[in-house]
């Protein structure tokens, strides 16, 4: 069982998440909130290129396989690379919500070994949102929706304002990033839409 810390139990006025009228309709693939990233960027060569789509409500849906880079025991993933996927999944769900937050907490259940080539199937759902805090909770399955559960987590995102990522980022990546042609990635990592 994931999500144990009473750090993950929403408090008690805690609200339902509320889906941002703006965000992409349920089955619209999300893309890349940024190229270099190593969770969703085409630009990592080693990185998951993990596809995220939105759903209903809040929640998405994810893929990503498991490849030879992404091994720790031999033919089969790392732990830290399925967390990544776990976290990656949980992040994009914040575009959703139109809300720029980063993890807080993220608590991982690993219940069965991934091989490689496994496509992960993920799903993921904003499960209370409290001020500055969105509860979520994410399950990923060997092969596809219907496949045994290999990985669940449950995580804590804080909401932060864009200068998060402008006083602690490295200018050089900042820079590109503010100056990405591509908008939706800039609107992503860019504005804040309360
Ligand atoms: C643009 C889109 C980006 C999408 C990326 C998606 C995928 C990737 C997602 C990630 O991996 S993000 C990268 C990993 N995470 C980080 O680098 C975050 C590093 N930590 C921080 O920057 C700060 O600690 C943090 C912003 C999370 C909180 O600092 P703040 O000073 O803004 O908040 P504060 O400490 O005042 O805490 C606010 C509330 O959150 C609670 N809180 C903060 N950190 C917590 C924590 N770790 N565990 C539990 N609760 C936490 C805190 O207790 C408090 O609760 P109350 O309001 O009830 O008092």
């Amino acid at each position: 069982m994931s999500g144990t810390s009473a750090a993950l139990q929403p408090p008690a006025d805690a609200e339902k998440p509320v889906r941002h009228p703006d965000a992409p309709a349920p089955g619209e693939l999300l893309g890349a909130h940024y190229e270099q990233c190593f969770g969703c960027g085409g630009g990592q060569s080693h990185g998951l290129h993990l596809a995220a789509r939105a759903g209903e409500g809040v929640t998405v849906t994810a893929a990503f396989t498991v490849q030879p880079a992404h091994q720790g025991a031999p033919g089969l993933a790392h732990g830290g690379v399925l967390a990544t996927a776990l976290d990656e999944t949980l992040g994009s769900l914040n575009w959703l919500l139109r809300t720029i937050a980063v993890t807080g907490r993220l608590e991982t259940d690993f219940v069965r070994p991934v091989p490689v080539g496994t496509v992960l199937y993920l799903e993921a759902e904003v499960t209370a949102v409290s001020r500055r805090k969105i509860y979520s909770t994410a399950t990923g399955r060997i092969g596809g929706p219907d496949g045994p559960v290999a990985v669940r987590a449950d995580a804590l995102f804080i909401e932060v304002a864009v200068e998060h990522f402008v006083h602690h980022g490295r200018e050089e990546e900042i820079k590109a990033a503010m100056n990405d042609p591509d908008q939706v990635r800039r609107t992503r990592a860019f504005e804040v839409n309360p």
